[in-house]
Parts: structure tokens; sequence; C-alpha cells
């Protein structure tokens, strides 16, 4: 089987897929970068200003050209993905109740679609299946489960988006969450295996770059600790079979994301007002 790194073709939008490989930045050697996304959850972390956001902002572009995908967006700032919010299904601010709310009608959508699944006889949806891909993309995922609201309501969120995490990709669902905060108690082991991709920005020490790549990466040599902290965008990118590589994440400017956000959400309404089959899969 020939690695999710090595696809080699992205169409343009608007007929873009999630099954399609997302462009997500170059490599050591200037080459670009490609991901599959489906079936895979990508997790990014770092330090302030590492580049996280920028590089959800990739992710989020992707999936808002991807006409196949609905966009579930929280974000605890507010403003890193607020660009998109005429593209989304469902967008939340800093609000956790909204967030929990949000996550657990996506893990009922979840249930459901196994529902469907169990009554096919199949067990994952496919690129010409009814059902909507979707994507999760938390941004800060510290915020809703360490910053805000009681111990009981951060560990709900913890465990819902840990359940989306853990069962969503066979159903289409796909989970991009980042962090300024790479530690154990934000990125438990648990969480961290869930997530085939990787990316660590530039990280205050080795082990805040371990709790992203995963343990022992330091000793065998790559550690996001190194990275020049001028040098933002700049992180080592983990496949879940693979060695960490260095890539420069594309870096959209604000205007870029507007323009795209703008097209993208255009797009979605003329194809919603010309919709003719119902959305199986919706979340709004
Ligand atoms: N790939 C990139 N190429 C060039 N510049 C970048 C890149 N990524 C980020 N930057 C620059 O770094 C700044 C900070 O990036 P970004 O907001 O993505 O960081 P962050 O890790 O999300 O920070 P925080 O955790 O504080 O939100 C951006 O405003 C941009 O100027």
């Amino acid at each position: 089987m020939s690695s999710p790194l090595a696809r080699p073709y992205t169409p343009v939008g608007p007929n873009l897929s999630i099954f399609d490989p997302l462009f997500i930045g170059l490599d050591e050697f200037g080459q670009p970068v490609h991901l599959s996304l489906i079936y895979r959850n990508i997790l990014l972390g770092g330090e302030p200003g590492a580049g996280k956001s920028s590089l959800l902002n990739n992710v989020v572009g992707h999936a808002a050209l991807s006409d196949d995908t609905d966009l579930v967006l929280i974000d605890g700032k507010l403003v890193e993905l607020g660009l998109w919010r005429e593209c989304a299904d469902v967008f939340v601010g800093p609000d956790l109740d909204h967030a929990i709310d949000t996550l657990e009608r996506l893990q009922k959508v979840m249930d459901n679609r196994y529902e469907y699944l169990d009554s096919q006889r199949r067990q994952k949806i496919v690129r010409d299946d009814v059902m909507r891909r979707i994507l999760l993309a938390i941004d800060e995922l510290a915020y809703f489960s360490a910053t805000v609201g009681t111990k009981i309501e951060q560990d709900h969120f913890s465990a819902l988006n840990r359940d989306i995490a853990a069962r969503g990709r066979a159903v289409g669902i796909v989970d991009a969450s980042a962090t300024q905060r790479p530690s154990s108690d934000i990125i438990p082991t648990s969480l961290r295996c869930l997530f085939a991709w990787r990316w660590a920005g530039r990280c205050v020490d080795d082990s805040s770059s371990d709790v992203v790549l995963g343990h022992g990466w330091t000793n065998r040599g790559y550690s996001a600790a190194r990275i020049d902290p001028n040098n933002q965008g700049e992180g080592l990118l983990l496949a879940e079979d693979g060695i960490p590589v260095a890539l420069k994440a594309a870096h959209m400017t604000n205007d870029d994301i507007i323009r795209v956000a703008d097209y993208a959400a255009s797009v979605r309404r003329t194809r919603a007002a010309n919709a003719t089959t119902p959305n199986l899969g919706a979340v709004a």
C-alpha cells in the first residue's frame, strides 16, 4: 500500500472532496507534501505563535472547498476560525455549553450512521456514499478541556471529543484539534493515539514535543523544541506508520482566507438552495 504522504494530485475546488489529498506545505527539500484526511484525525500542537491556527486554516479551507463535507468549527478564541463562519454548519465560539451540546449532537449523528452501516452490513463509508463527511475542527482544545467550566464539564467535553476521534473516522467524521498546551493532561496518550497525523510546531521543551508526536521521538533525534522560534509554520509532521518529517506549513494570509471562505460560502449557499436530497448527516 502506498504511503498517504505520497499521493500527488489534488484537483481544484470547488469540486474537492475530503477524500482528495490535502496540500499542507513543503518538506525540507522544498517538495510539496500532501496528506489524506479521510479515515484519519490530525493533532496540531506547539507553543503560542508556532503556526497551529495557520495550519488548521489550511485543513478547514480544504474541507470548506470540499463539496461533500460539512464543517463543525469550535474556536475558543473566536477569531482563529471565525472567517469560515459562513461556511460552517455549526460555529461555536468560547462557549463550553455550546461546545458540549454540539459534540453530543455529533455523537448522535455518529451513532445513527453506525446503525445505518450496520443495517447495510458495511463497516465504513466510501467516496460515493450519500452520507456527507464532517470536519470537526477545534482550536484551542485546552480552553474547553482545562480552562473554562467545571471539572465535570471539562471531562465531559474531553470524553465526547475522544469518542468522536475514536469512532468517527469510519463514518466520515475527521477530527482536527489544535492546542498551545501540549502537556499530558491536555493530550493524554489515549487521546494522542487516536490522531494518525500529528504536527508539532516549535515546542518549549522536548517533553512537550513528545506529548504531540509520541513518547521517545526526542531520543531518536526528533524534537520540535529545536525549531527556530522565528521560523513560524515550521514543524515536524508524523504519520502513524512513519517517522517525523520536517514540514513548513502552507500559509494563507487573512485576505487569502477571506477570499477562499467567501467563495466557499457562496458555493455552499448555491448547493443548499438547489439541494434535492436530504442531508443524512446534518448536525446543524
Ligand atoms: N506557515 C507559515 N508561514 C509563514 N508565517 C506563518 C506560518 N504560520 C504562521 N505564521 C505566522 O505566525 C503567526 C502566528 O501563527 P498562528 O496564529 O498560526 O500561531 P498559533 O500557533 O496558532 O498561535 P496561538 O497558539 O497563539 O494561537 C501568524 O500570524 C503568521 O504571521
